[in-house]
C-alpha cells in the first residue's frame, strides 16, 4: 500500500461533516480502491468556538485557509463552505499550489466554471464537481462518461431539494409555504440563504452546469431564464391536480439542431410523467439523447451524506487519477459555440389561471385574444367566485410559441373582462 494521501476540507458543516464521516467510516472500501490510506488532515472553519461534537477531535481545525492551502502536505483540498468569491479564489490557490479540488460549490462552478478548470488543466490538477448537481445522484459522471457516445438533445432536472420538497408538503401535505421552508432549512437542505433555492437560482446553476456538459457549449447563467416558486399558491397547486397535472421546479435544457434553450420555472407536469412522483428533498433527471431515448436518474438531491458521498467519490477519483499519473484531463473543452433560441423558436404548452367578469360575451373577448397570436386550448376550466360576479378561469393551451404567448398575456393585460391575470406556468406534455 502506498503512502497516506492527505485531504484539507475547506468547510466543516452539513456536508463537511459529512465528508469526514464517510471518509472514516469507509476507511478500509477507499484505502482499497485507492491503494494509499486517507486521511482529512486538517479542516477549515470561520469559528474555533462552535461546539462540533466528537468528529472534530479526529482532526485538526483551522481559521486561516492558508494553513490547508500552502501545506505541501496536502494533496487535495475539498471545498465545502459554499460562497462565491472567497471559495472561488482558495480553489484558484489551491489549484496554483498544484493541489487537486473537489468542490460541492454550484455557485462558483456555474460562473467561474471555465475559468478553474482552464487552470486546472494548465496545472495537471483534477477539479471536479459531482455535488453541485442532485447531490447524490452521480449525474455529471452519467453525462460526461456514460452518454459520451450519444447527442443529447432535452435534459428536464428536478435539481433542487428544497422547492421540491416545499411544493410536495404543499400539494400531498397541504402544508403552508413559510412552515415547510423553515423545516427544509432545519433539515439541511436550503442555503445558507434560501433565497437562492426559492427564487430558483440555484436550480438554474445547476442546469447550465448540466447544459454546458450535455450539450458540450459553454452556457452562462445569463443565458438560464429564471422564475422560482415563492409566489406559487395552494389555489394553482389545486388547479393543476385538477386538471392532471403535478407542479414541479424544473431546470429545462432543449437542444434543437444547433440552437439551445434553458430556463427553470415551477413547471406543471402530467401526473403520469416520471417526475411528477419525485417527492420531497428528492432529484431527477430525465435526459433524452438521440440513440439512448428516455433515461431518468433519481436519487437524494440534498442533505449531509447523499451529498457527502458525492464528494468522497470524487476524491476517490482524482487519488486514483494521482496514482496513475494522469491527473489534468477533467476539463474537456466545449466543441460548440452557443446559439440561443429565440422566443420565436421555444415552444410550450403553457397554464393560465385568470379572474374575469362573469358577465356575457367574456368568453368571446377570450377567445378571440387568443385566436389573434395562434394560440389554441387544450383545456378549460371555469369556476364561479363573489357570488358569480367574477370567474376563476383557468386554461392549459397547445404547444404554442413563447413569443405568441407572452403577447396573449400582454393584451389580457389590457383586456376590460380581465380583472387580474393570477398565474402561468410552463406545462409540459410529451417526454422527448
Ligand atoms: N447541504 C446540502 O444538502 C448541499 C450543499 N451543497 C453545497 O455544499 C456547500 C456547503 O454546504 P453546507 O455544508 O450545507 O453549508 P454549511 O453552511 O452547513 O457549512 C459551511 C461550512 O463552511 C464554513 N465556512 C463558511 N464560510 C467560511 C469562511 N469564509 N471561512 C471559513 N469557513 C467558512 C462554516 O464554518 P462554521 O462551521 O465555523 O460556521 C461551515 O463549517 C455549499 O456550496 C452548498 O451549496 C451541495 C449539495 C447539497
Ligand atoms: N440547497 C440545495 C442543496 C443542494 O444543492 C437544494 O435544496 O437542492
Ligand atoms: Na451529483
Amino acid at each position: 500500500m502506498a503512502q497516506q494521501m492527505n485531504v484539507g476540507l475547506l468547510g466543516f458543516g452539513t456536508v463537511g461533516t459529512g465528508v469526514l464521516e464517510i471518509i472514516e467510516q469507509h476507511q478500509d472500501k477507499l484505502a482499497h480502491q485507492i491503494g494509499a490510506p486517507v486521511k482529512v488532515k486538517k479542516v477549515l472553519v470561520s469559528s474555533l468556538d462552535k461546539d462540533r461534537g466528537p468528529a472534530a477531535a479526529h482532526t485538526e481545525l483551522t481559521t486561516n485557509a492558508d494553513d490547508i492551502l500552502l501545506d505541501d502536505d496536502i494533496d487535495v483540498v475539498v471545498e465545502v463552505m459554499g460562497g462565491m468569491e472567497q471559495a472561488r479564489d482558495y480553489m484558484k490557490k489551491a489549484l496554483e499550489q498544484g493541489k487537486h479540488v473537489v468542490t460541492a460549490n454550484k455557485d462558483v462552478m456555474a460562473v467561474y466554471g471555465s475559468e478553474l478548470l482552464k487552470t486546472a488543466n494548465e496545472q495537471k490538477c483534477d477539479l471536479f464537481y459531482e455535488a453541485s448537481v442532485a447531490g447524490g445522484i452521480p449525474i455529471l459522471r452519467t453525462i460526461v462518461e456514460g452518454l459520451a457516445s450519444d447527442r443529447i438533445t432535452k435534459m428536464m432536472g428536478i435539481v433542487n431539494g428544497t422547492t421540491n420538497y416545499i411544493l410536495t408538503q404543499m400539494t400531498k401535505e397541504g402544508r403552508l409555504y413559510e412552515d415547510v421552508l423553515k423545516e427544509a432549512q432545519a433539515l439541511g437542505y436550503a442555503e445558507a440563504d434560501p433565497t437562492a433555492d426559492v427564487e430558483g437560482l440555484d436550480a438554474a446553476r445547476k442546469i447550465s452546469i448540466l447544459g454546458t456538459l450535455g450539450f458540450s457549449m459553454n452556457l452562462d447563467l445569463d443565458d438560464v431564464s429564471v422564475s422560482g416558486i415563492s409566489s406559487v399558491t395552494s389555489q394553482d397547486l389545486q388547479y393543476s391536480k385538477q386538471l392532471g397535472y403535478t407542479m414541479k421546479l424544473i431546470g429545462i435544457a432543449v437542444r434543437d439542431g444547433d440552437k439551445v434553450e434553458v430556463s427553470v420555472q415551477p413547471t406543471l407536469v402530467p401526473h403520469e410523467h416520471p417526475l411528477a412522483s419525485v417527492d420531497d428533498e428528492f432529484n431527477a433527471v430525465y435526459v433524452y439523447g438521440e440513440a439512448v431515448g428516455e433515461t431518468m436518474f433519481y436519487g437524494p438531491g440534498a442533505g449531509k451524506l447523499p451529498t457527502a458521498t458525492a464528494v468522497v467519490s470524487d476524491l476517490v477519483e482524482v487519488l486514483k487519477n494521482k496514482r496513475l499519473g494522469v491527473t489534468g484531463n477533467s476539463a474537456i473543452i466545449p466543441q460548440f459555440e452557443k446559439q440561443l433560441k429565440t422566443d420565436e423558436e421555444i415552444r410550450s404548452k403553457y397554464f393560465l389561471r385568470i379572474h374575469a367578469k362573469d358577465k356575457r360575451g367574456t368568453f368571446a373577448a377570450l377567445t378571440r385574444i387568443f385566436d389573434e397570436h395562434n394560440v389554441s386550448l387544450e383545456k378549460i376550466l371555469q369556476v364561479p367566485l363573489n357570488e358569480g360576479r367574477l370567474a376563476e378561469i383557468i386554461v392549459v393551451t397547445h404547444e404554442v410559441t413563447k413569443k405568441d404567448y407572452e403577447e396573449v398575456l400582454e393584451r389580457l393585460q389590457d383586456e376590460d373582462v380581465v380583472v387580474e391575470i393570477k398565474s402561468s406556468y410552463r406545462t409540459e406534455g410529451d417526454m422527448s
